[in-house]
């Protein structure tokens, strides 16, 4: 039996994201938990023929304790997405907050779940989770996953468009690091297979991929961030979790991990010369969650590790920023 839950489930992220977990046979039982909307949503997917038994609830009447009690794996994609000229750090100001009291609620209800935190800045909302879940005495490394799976996602598709490959799923790049913009840094050198991308192309295309969110920003022109892309996203790694959780071997994904409590983090921290306890790597996923994380940092090229340096100045600050709030959090919150 899985049970998955979606909080935010009525967003631009969180309805499609919704879709695709109802749909899939992987799931059970499926509850949906937003501030709005979220019996409609539960109505409307429960007429779909899928093996997933479906609930939605709001705040009334314990929603949030009835959403998560029994969960094995929590989305989050709750929380105000970017206008055009904000950064997602600008978020920090209201999604700190909410991703605070939703992980609050969590660590009581189902504090053995797997959570995946969508949110921005993801930078920050996951230091901010992993506090909250140490203050409840509830942390567990191997279960905290800051979702990047769209940066992997663009980084196939936009070096397909480039090297004329018509399938992009074939092309993996893996990407390290945050997520926002230089903090993103894909290892194009390891790409699998091998991509030859021409010099004139290759910052542009580091580019693309560090910037990806703006470009839909932009598109939407005030209308909100990438949502249907960050659905396939956030599908494809909660797939990835649940079907480790079921036994199968050898998944691994690229994602947002508490180093220092995760098997083979304390070999990343080194390469990136100690300080950073936040980092995305490939990471091997097991039935309990992160199994190990992967080290591409010793193999990458000159360009990549200018890169790197860039990324882990912006980083720091951005995971310091989310430990404070968090530990500046009012008692009353925990
Ligand atoms: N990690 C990633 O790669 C990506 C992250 N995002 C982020 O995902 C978040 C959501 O984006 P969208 O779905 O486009 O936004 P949206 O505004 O369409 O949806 C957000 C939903 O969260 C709900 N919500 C607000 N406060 C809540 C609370 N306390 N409890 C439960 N639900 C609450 C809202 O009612 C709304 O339905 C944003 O922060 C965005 O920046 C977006 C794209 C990619
Ligand atoms: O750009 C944004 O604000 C949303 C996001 O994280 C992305 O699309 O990568």
């Amino acid at each position: 039996m899985v049970k998955a839950v979606v909080l935010g489930a009525s967003g631009g992220i969180g309805q499609p994201l919704s879709l695709l977990l109802k749909a899939s046979p992987l799931i059970d039982e499926l509850s949906l938990y937003d501030v709005v909307n979220t019996p409609g949503v539960a109505a409307d997917l429960s007429h779909i023929s899928s093996p997933a038994q479906i609930t939605g609830y709001l705040p009334a009447d314990d929603g949030l304790e009835k959403t998560l009690t029994g969960a094995d794996i929590v989305v989050i994609p709750a929380g105000i997405p970017r206008k055009p000229g904000m950064t997602r750090d600008d978020l920090f100001k209201i999604n700190a907050g909410i991703v605070r009291d939703l992980v609050t609620g969590i660590a009581k209800f189902c504090p053995k779940a797997f959570i995946l935190i969508i949110s921005n800045p993801v930078n920050s909302t996951v230091p901010i989770a992993a506090e909250i879940l140490k203050a409840h005495k509830v942390f567990d490394p191997s279960r905290l996953f800051g979702v990047t799976t769209l940066d992997v996602v663009r980084a196939s598709t936009f070096t397909a468009q480039i090297t004329g490959e018509k399938d992009s799923r074939k092309i993996v790049v893996p990407v390290i690091g945050g997520h926002s913009g230089e903090t993103i840094v894909p290892l194009l050198s390891l790409a699998k297979p091998a991509c030859d991308i021409p010099a004139d192309k290759l910052d542009g295309l580091v580019h693309r991929i560090q910037f990806g969110g703006d470009e839909v920003v932009a598109a939407k022109n005030g209308g909100g961030s990438a949502t249907l892309s960050m659905a396939f996203a956030g599908f494809r790694f909660a797939e990835s979790v649940i079907k480790a959780l079921k036994g199968e071997k050898g998944i691994v994904e690229p994602t947002f991990v508490y180093l220092p409590g995760v098997s083979g983090g304390d070999e990343v921290s080194k390469s990136l010369g100690g300080g950073i306890d936040f980092f995305a790597v490939p990471v091997e996923l097991g039935p309990q969650g992160a199994v190990k994380a992967t080290n591409p940092i010793p193999t990458i090229n000159d360009n990549e590790k200018k890169l790197l340096e860039i990324a882990i100045k912006g980083l720091k600050g951005n995971i310091e920023k989310g430990v404070e709030f968090a530990r500046a959090a009012e008692p009353a919150k925990l």
